[in-house]
């Protein structure tokens, strides 16, 4: 815990800091932003005496740091420190750079101090550098060496001040991981940096600074969503950063001051809780995934490694808390960490380029009117509607692969049977092994979003989605003008999805918008991630509180094709769609005023395939006639 009690600051006549009284509670998760300036670094070197105060306390686990009988090294020495210079000694080893404090200030023996370091080493990522130069070594390595150098103290308060700020951006990522492993595993942590999505994802409470005052202590929702100190939004360019699409507009310039807000270290991160047992903590994923700073702080990145592999109940709700608190904001968010193979990702990109590259006399082999009931196949620009107008794309429908001989495909049931697979080698096979990758991880996060609404991790696979209605679909936007007579606007037109969820791999072009309640958003492209939003049927079965939010595509203009490839994890086509009982009533879920098509989710009782065929059959009309 740390207390910062009337604490002032002056720099000679300027006063850095003004009555400044916080408490930052154990385990919680404090973001401190404001503008260059605003005193933020000299708030975070004052809490371990980097800075003097001239008035006011400042107390850490109760104990007045200024207090006359402390032992300011000892306390120092208690306190690990990151600076945004990595500082590492340029003449020792990684390892050594790690072993020297241990063994000098703490009489650790060589052999205790070289187990220890290398197994932070390890934690950091770094295990196989152990012996390297720091001058070997690449920024953001070298600042997981000095997270590690720190760690090997033992403190049970860790300081980080821009830590990321001097890095090349692909290395910024690797630091920001570490750091969120960090203080999941419990470390006491405080941090000045300027990463949103990284302050978004790791923060309990936000505070906003300017001239040396605290203005705004809130969550992140209130704070992005419902700013109390009406100067908040006249920060205008790091408020407009901070929260899109809410006050974006009728602030004059505030894009010229992006680039400028981009060199501001902007935000301080402050977590704090207890320091866990020794050895206590793994960083799993650090080697095989990157993370990138949210495109929008209103889109999080979610890492979901937890939900695929066998993990800890605490690691569990701490991704359940983040869905929730996406599902509850925007019902958008991106998830790292999801164990779909980059390989086959490349490859179903790379043959599905094939496929839209023939000639469309050639696509229209395999085109949609040939799929019959199961529509499945291939559809040409212009040929999909959203809202009664063509979208302008093209694209391959397929979905789970069932033989003619399936009992539901004898039977008739609509959007069951085989696919058409165009004849370009290994697309089969590669399509099959995508859809039964990303249809596990469909199965993690609906496990993840049961857990998020605190129902058994199991609710949806024993109701819904044992055995999912999977639909896949494969879009290539070309860059192509619109004839003249044709009305087309978007790529696709504003809609929101059907069924559970969908999850939508896109290329490097971009072009997806969220509607929000202060307007569309890019959900630019994030390598690596999916983009995950819910769909109508979960709106309906939580009464509102997860909201299947509208979203576009814009018109590709971009001089390339842009591909997009989202998979709908659906409930099972018989299944009947009911409310979850227990969840707390919405006060007004019907929230059709507000959408494309004034439909009312909530009016709809019946099972799924009724309420998708009604959906589809509106998309595509003319096939509605010839198989229906
Ligand atoms: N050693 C110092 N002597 C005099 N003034 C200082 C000193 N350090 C900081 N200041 C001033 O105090 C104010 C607060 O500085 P501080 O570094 O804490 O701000 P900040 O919010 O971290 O912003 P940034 O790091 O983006 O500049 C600034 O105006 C800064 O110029
Ligand atoms: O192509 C995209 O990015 C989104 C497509 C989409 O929203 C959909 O197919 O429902
Ligand atoms: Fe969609």
């Amino acid at each position: 815990m740390i207390e910062f009690e009337n604490v002032n600051k002056w720099y000679d006549k300027y006063h850095a800091l003004v009555d400044v009284t916080e408490t930052v509670a154990r385990g919680e998760v404090v973001v401190v932003c404001g503008p260059s300036g605003s005193g933020k670094s000299t708030l975070i070197r004052t809490i371990n005496r980097l800075e003097p105060i001239q008035a006011g306390h400042i107390r850490v686990n109760g104990q007045d740091i200024h207090d006359k009988s402390i032992d300011l090294n000892a306390f120092r020495s208690g306190i690990g420190f990151v600076f945004q210079q990595f500082n590492l000694f340029p003449h020792l080893s990684a390892l050594e750079n790690c072993t020297l404090a241990p063994m000098h200030l703490r009489g650790l023996s060589a052999k205790a101090a070289r187990e220890k370091a290398l197994s932070l080493l390890d934690r950091v990522g770094l295990a196989h550098k152990a012996d390297a130069m720091p001058d070997a070594l690449s920024g953001g390595q070298q600042q997981r060496v000095a997270i590690a150098r720190a760690l090997a103290m033992e403190p049970p308060l860790m300081l980080f001040d821009e830590p990321t700020s001097s890095l090349d951006p692909e290395m910024v990522g690797e630091v920001l991981l570490v750091m969120r492993d960090l203080a999941r595993d419990g470390m006491t942590m405080v941090c000045v940096t300027h990463e949103m999505g990284f302050a978004r994802e790791v923060a309990d409470r936000i505070l906003f600074m300017d001239a040396g005052k605290m203005l705004e202590r809130a969550t992140p929702d209130d704070f992005f969503n419902r700013p109390q100190h009406p100067r908040l939004p006249s920060f205008s360019p790091i408020y407009a950063r901070l929260s899109p699409g809410r006050y974006n507009s009728g602030l004059p310039g505030h894009d010229d001051n992006w680039n400028n807000l981009a060199l501001a270290p902007a935000v301080a991160i402050a977590v704090v809780c207890e320091l866990p047992g020794a050895g206590s903590s793994t960083i799993h994923s650090i080697k095989t995934m990157t993370y990138t700073s949210a495109p929008h702080a209103a889109l999080p990145i979610i890492d979901v490694s937890a939900l695929i592999t066998d993990s800890s109940p605490k690691a569990l709700q701490t991704v359940a808390d983040h869905i929730r608190n996406a599902c509850r904001a925007h019902g958008f968010f991106y998830v790292s960490g999801h164990g779909v193979q980059m390989p086959l990702i490349q490859r179903l990109d790379a043959l599905s380029r094939q496929f839209f590259a023939l000639d469309v006399q050639e696509k229209m082999r395999w085109r949609m009117a040939l799929g019959g009931r199961a529509w499945r196949g291939y559809f040409p620009l212009g040929g999909e509607l959203t809202s009664g107008r063509p979208d302008w794309k093209e694209g391959l429908y397929l979905g789970t692969e069932l033989a003619d001989d399936h009992p539901l495909v004898q039977a008739g049931t609509p959007v069951h049977g085989r696919n058409l697979f165009p004849d370009i080698p290994d697309l089969r096979q590669t399509i099959l092994q995508y859809m039964e990758a990303v249809t596990a991880l469909g199965h993690a996060l609906m496990r993840g979003i049961a857990l998020s609404l605190a129902l058994p991790a199991d609710y949806f696979a024993r109701r819904y989605t044992a055995d999912p209605l999977i639909l896949f679909r494969i879009f290539n936007y070309p860059t192509q003008e619109v004839p003249k007579d044709m009305d087309v606007q978007w790529g696709v037109g504003e809609h929101t999805d059907y069924g559970l969820l969908t999850i939508l791999l896109q290329d490097q072009i971009g072009g997806l918008q969220v509607k929000t309640p202060g307007g569309w958003v890019d959900a630019t492209p994030v390598p690596g991630t999916f983009i995950c939003n819910i769909g109508d049927m979960l709106e309906r079965m939580t009464g509102g509180w997860y909201r299947s939010t509208a979203h576009r595509v814009i018109r590709n203009t971009s001089g390339h094709d842009r591909l997009s490839f989202p998979l709908f994890f659906d409930p099972n086509y018989f299944a009947q769609v009911q409310p979850i009982e227990g969840l707390p009533a919405v006060p007004d879920p019907d929230d059709s005023a507000s959408r494309w098509d004034k439909a009312n989710v909530h009016a709809f009782n019946g099972i799924y395939g009724d309420y998708l065929l009604n959906k589809v059959s509106r998309v595509f009309p003319q096939l509605r006639q010839e198989v229906l």
